[in-house]
């Protein structure tokens, strides 16, 4: 009879919201001040669709000190993203199931956030305030960030990762591949920005697409979504609780005192494990 060996390597979840993917690695165990098992280089080989699983964001999960866990996020070009509300759905589903709570803490680069299941099973995060303030987004400049000095009249808001909210009339008609890289590197975002099309549908209703830093076109970005709410809402264009229609898919956006609450699925797809010489050739 052969036996079947345990596989040796690292275990991975692909999970998905709205069809904005991930590769979720959890390294909790040992200790908050440990590092994270990713680096740049296994994010950027893991991020390949053909040479490795794929994804739109890498997430690994962390012990942390003072909440549930800690959450990195990293772009399939190996640069890390400050915030992916996405991610953090499906990621707090599954830290909820593992542990049987119906809400948890999390932290992440830009501070704390907190997750709850719903009772029709949809997960909703609080994903915080937006930022406003030019240096917090961060801008390269002093300007006016719900009218920004350049052609099209976007709004930047920040979620803890910038975002650059255009408000058009068509988002459906927009050359996301076309357009999305020139906004990307703007110099008026030192640190890149993510750049939404965003076409108001009803007073309560947005169509959104989405070029992210990072990653290129995406079916769904849930900061996005949550910044193209509160510019929506800044401009008096929408109220402060919309519905926004991704490519893949329906959030939830409200905008409350305590921050800004989004509301969408989740989706857990496989398990794999990452062969020993794949990361061996690539941490
Ligand atoms: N898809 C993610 C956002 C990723 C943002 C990333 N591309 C960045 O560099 O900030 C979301 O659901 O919020």
């Amino acid at each position: 009879m052969t036996e079947i060996q345990a596989p040796s390597g690292q275990p991975f979840m692909k999970m998905h919201g709205l069809g904005n993917d991930f590769v979720v690695i959890d390294s909790r165990g040992r200790g908050p001040d440990a590092a994270g098992v990713t680096t740049p280089a296994l994010a950027r080989a893991l991020g390949d669709r053909n040479r490795g699983v794929g994804f739109d964001q890498l997430a690994e999960i962390r012990d942390a000190a003072g909440a549930d866990f800690t959450l990195d996020f990293w772009n399939s070009d190996g640069s890390r993203a400050g915030a992916c509300g996405n991610a953090t759905r499906c990621v707090s589903d599954y830290v909820m199931r593992g542990s049987g709570k119906a809400a948890v803490s999390l932290l992440t680069q830009r501070g704390a956030l907190y997750a709850v299941r719903r009772a029709d099973g949809l997960v909703s995060v609080n994903m915080g305030h937006p930022q406003r303030d030019w240096a917090e987004v961060p801008l390269a400049k002093a300007v006016d960030t719900l009218h920004l000095p350049l052609a099209g009249d976007p709004v930047a808001v920040g979620m803890g990762n910038p975002h650059c909210v255009f408000f058009v009339p068509d988002a459906e008609g927009v050359d996301l591949a076309g357009v999305g890289p020139k906004w990307e590197h703007d110099p008026l975002f030192p640190q890149r920005t993510n750049v939404e099309f965003a076409s108001v549908t009803a007073p309560d209703h947005l169509r959104l697409r989405v070029w992210e830093r990072g990653a290129g076109i995406t079916l769904a970005c849930g900061s996005g979504a949550c910044a193209t709410a509160v510019a929506a809402a800044l401009r008096g264009l929408t109220g402060r609780r919309v519905t926004i229609d991704a490519d893949g898919g329906t959030l939830e956006i409200d905008w409350r005192d305590d921050g800004v609450w989004m509301t969408g699925p989740v989706a857990h797809v496989f398990d794999g494990v990452l062969s020993p010489e794949f990361l061996a050739q690539h941490a």
